[in-house]
């Protein structure tokens, strides 16, 4: 009821164990704070917070128009409603090395037990798109080096993307993720990987666990998690599949609505009242002081 119950502390050290584990760890992207709570429930290992779909949702493209603020309270929402690591998207970092601590720092206190970082520069492009730029690795090494340090507590997973393969191939990329790590990056992503060989290549030579982005409509197959697990990729994320699925429904329904003059053919694919007030766990606030308020329930189906 009303939060997360493990500590940010403890939300972190769990991630890490997750990506020392064999196994492969699930974090599919929430848009919102119930959408969290679905995913917990639903048993996945984590909660993958997208950029692009935050820009998305806001109606803008993914080009680092939201501000530190936007994101940072966004993903504050969501990390205060799950037990879950959360995982966030810093895109560039909101600026350079200064900039890059201090959005650490925001991202710490938001309660998030972890970020990525990319290489490209600003104004950045969804990194399966076409015609992106990286800065130079140097650059990159900086941002990384300046993360870390701004870092309070040492279990904040800091993750070093890398926007190369498409531009400088990918020894090269592979060459820029092996300098992330040395400037301290704790998790590789590497971006728009083109099959599974390429995952397992990497995987191999970086010396750090790394991520797959599993996105629809992008430059990489999707993957199963078997296929993954076995290229030696350590977790995975599904960045925007729940905004796509959920305005795909909302988009069919609204045609409905419009052409029906009713959405009752629509009630049954609906989450209903019951299962909305689970997932919330509506309950615990009734037992939490009943003798002072009672939200009841009665009269709702
Ligand atoms: C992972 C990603 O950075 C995101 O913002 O979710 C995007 C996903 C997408 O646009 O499909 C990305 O650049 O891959
Ligand atoms: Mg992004």
């Amino acid at each position: 009821m009303l939060g997360a119950t493990a500590t940010a502390h403890e939300r972190r050290v769990r991630f890490r164990e997750l990506l020392a584990e064999d196994a492969i760890a699930q974090f599919p992207g929430a848009i919102n704070p119930i959408n969290a709570q679905l995913i917990e429930q639903e048993g996945f290992e984590g909660v993958y917070i997208s950029g692009g779909a935050f820009s998305a949702a806001q109606g803008l493209p993914d080009i680092g128009l939201t501000t530190l603020t936007e994101v940072a309270d966004h993903g504050r929402a969501i990390a205060r409603v799950t037990n879950l690591p959360t995982f966030i998207d810093a895109d560039t970092g909101w600026g350079e090395a200064m900039n890059v601590a201090r959005t650490v720092q925001e991202f710490e206190d938001a309660g998030l037990s972890g970020m990525h970082l990319e290489d490209q520069v600003n104004p950045k492009r969804c990194g399966h798109l076409d015609g992106k730029e990286v800065v130079s690795r140097a650059e990159m090494v900086k941002r990384v080096s300046a993360a870390v340090k701004g870092r309070r507590d040492d279990a904040f997973v800091i993750s070093a993307r890398t926007d190369a393969r498409a531009g400088e191939g990918l020894q090269a990329a592979i060459d820029r993720a092996k300098a992330y790590v040395d400037a301290g990056a704790d998790l590789i992503f590497p971006e728009a990987m083109r099959d599974l060989g390429e995952f397992e290549t990497f995987a191999n030579a970086v010396g750090a666990p790394i991520l797959a982005n599993m996105t629809e409509f992008g430059k990489s197959e999707l993957f199963t998690t078997q296929q993954l697990a076995d290229a030696g990729v350590s977790m995975v994320i599904y960045p925007v599949t729940t905004l796509r699925i959920a305005m795909g429904a909302i988009k069919r329904g609204l045609a409905t609505i419009r052409s029906e003059g009713t959405q009752a053919s629509l009630v049954e694919g609906m989450q209903t009242r019951a299962d909305l007030y689970d997932t919330i766990d509506y309950n615990a606030y009734n037992d939490f002081d009943a003798s002072i308020f009672n939200f009841s329930q009665e009269g709702h189906q």
